[in-house]
C-alpha cells in the first residue's frame, strides 16, 4: 500500500463560499464530517485538461488530498464519464493508504469500481454502441472531418473528439447535428464535453449517480466538484438535496472553455490546481 504525505501549501486557507447555501453546506459538513460525502469529477477537476486523452493524469498533488480528506468522511467518490477502470489508473488511485475505502463512479454512474474489492462492476454493452462504432468512420469520412478529429473507444461507449483540430469549435460544431442523429438510431444519446461528443447508452447521468449514492452512504451533507457540461446533472441533484434539507456545496473547477456551471456555483477555484488545495485546506480543516 502506498502512503503519501499529508499536503502542506503554507498559506492556504480554506476560501468561503461565496453563497449563504454553499456556507451551510461547508459548515455542515466541518461539524459533522464523518456523516459527509465529498465527490469530484476527473478530467478538468482532479486532472490538467491536455490536448491527448490518453496522456491525462490526476494532479500531483490530489491524490495526497484524497488521502489525507477521505479518513474524516463518511465517503470520498470519483464521478466520471471515463471508464472507472481507466479513471482509477490515470488517477493512481488503488492500493492508496488512506483511499481504502474510495468509489470510482465511471461512465456516468454506469460502472463502479470500489477500493475494497479492487473491482469495476458494470452492466452489458448495449448492442446500439458496437453498430454507432461501426458506422462512424464512415460518417467521418463523409463528413470530410477525419483528419483532426480523434475517436476514443471507451467500451460502452465512444467518443469523437476535436481539440486537436485546426478549429476545435467549428469542428465540434459540424459534429454536433450528425453525431446526435447516429446516436439516435442506435438506441444511443450523446454527451457533449469539452472537445468532445460522445454516443453513450441513455438511463444514466452524474445527477442519478451522486444522488444514489449519497443515500448509500447516509450523506447528511455533500461537496461536489466539476468542470463541465456533464457535471450540471450532479448539480442538479445537489441542489435537489438542498431543497430536501441536506446541505451542500458546489464548486466549479474554472476554466476558460466552460462557462455554464460558474453561476451555479458556491465556490469558483482555478482548475485542478485549485480543486487539489481546496480538499488539502478541508483536510487540514477536519484534522484541528
Ligand atoms: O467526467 P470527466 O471525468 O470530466 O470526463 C469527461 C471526458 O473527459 C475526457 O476528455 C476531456 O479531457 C481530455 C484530457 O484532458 C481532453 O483532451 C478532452 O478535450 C476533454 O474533453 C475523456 O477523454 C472523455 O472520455 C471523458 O468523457
Amino acid at each position: 500500500m502506498r502512503s503519501h504525505p499529508h499536503p502542506r501549501t503554507p498559506g492556504d486557507e480554506l476560501p468561503p463560499p461565496a453563497t449563504p447555501a454553499g456556507r451551510e453546506g461547508l459548515e455542515a459538513l466541518r461539524r459533522n464530517p464523518e456523516r459527509a460525502l465529498v465527490a469530484l469529477d476527473f478530467d478538468g477537476t482532479l486532472a490538467e485538461i491536455v490536448p491527448d486523452p490518453e496522456q491525462a493524469r490526476a494532479h500531483p498533488d490530489a491524490v495526497p488530498a484524497l488521502a489525507a480528506l477521505a479518513p474524516r468522511l463518511a465517503s470520498v467518490a470519483v464521478v466520471t464519464g471515463r471508464p472507472a477502470g481507466v479513471a482509477v489508473r490515470y488517477g493512481g488511485f488503488a492500493g492508496v493508504e488512506g483511499l481504502e475505502h474510495l468509489v470510482v463512479l465511471g461512465h456516468y454512474g454506469a460502472e463502479r469500481w470500489d477500493a475494497v474489492s479492487g473491482t469495476v462492476q458494470a452492466p452489458d454493452v448495449p448492442p446500439g454502441v458496437a453498430g454507432a462504432r461501426a458506422e462512424l468512420p464512415g460518417l467521418l469520412d463523409a463528413l470530410g472531418l477525419w483528419r483532426g478529429t480523434w475517436t476514443e473507444e471507451k467500451g460502452r461507449a465512444v467518443a469523437v473528439h476535436t481539440r486537436r483540430a485546426d478549429d476545435p469549435q467549428a469542428t465540434f460544431d459540424a459534429l454536433a447535428a450528425p453525431l446526435a442523429e447516429l446516436a439516435a438510431r442506435h438506441g444511443l444519446v450523446t454527451e457533449p464535453g469539452r472537445y468532445v461528443i460522445e454516443l453513450r447508452p441513455p438511463g444514466m447521468d452524474k445527477g442519478v449517480a451522486l444522488a444514489s449514492y449519497a443515500r448509500e452512504v447516509g450523506a447528511e451533507s455533500v461537496l461536489y466538484a466539476g468542470d463541465d457540461l456533464g457535471d450540471l446533472p450532479a448539480y442538479a441533484a445537489v441542489e435537489k438535496l438542498r431543497s430536501d434539507g441536506v446541505p451542500g456545496v458546489l464548486v466549479c473547477s474554472g476554466s476558460t472553455e466552460v462557462a455554464e456551471l460558474a453561476d451555479r456555483s458556491d465556490l469558483v477555484v482555478d482548475g485542478p490546481p485549485g480543486v487539489v488545495r481546496l480538499l488539502a485546506a478541508l483536510a487540514r480543516a477536519l484534522k484541528a
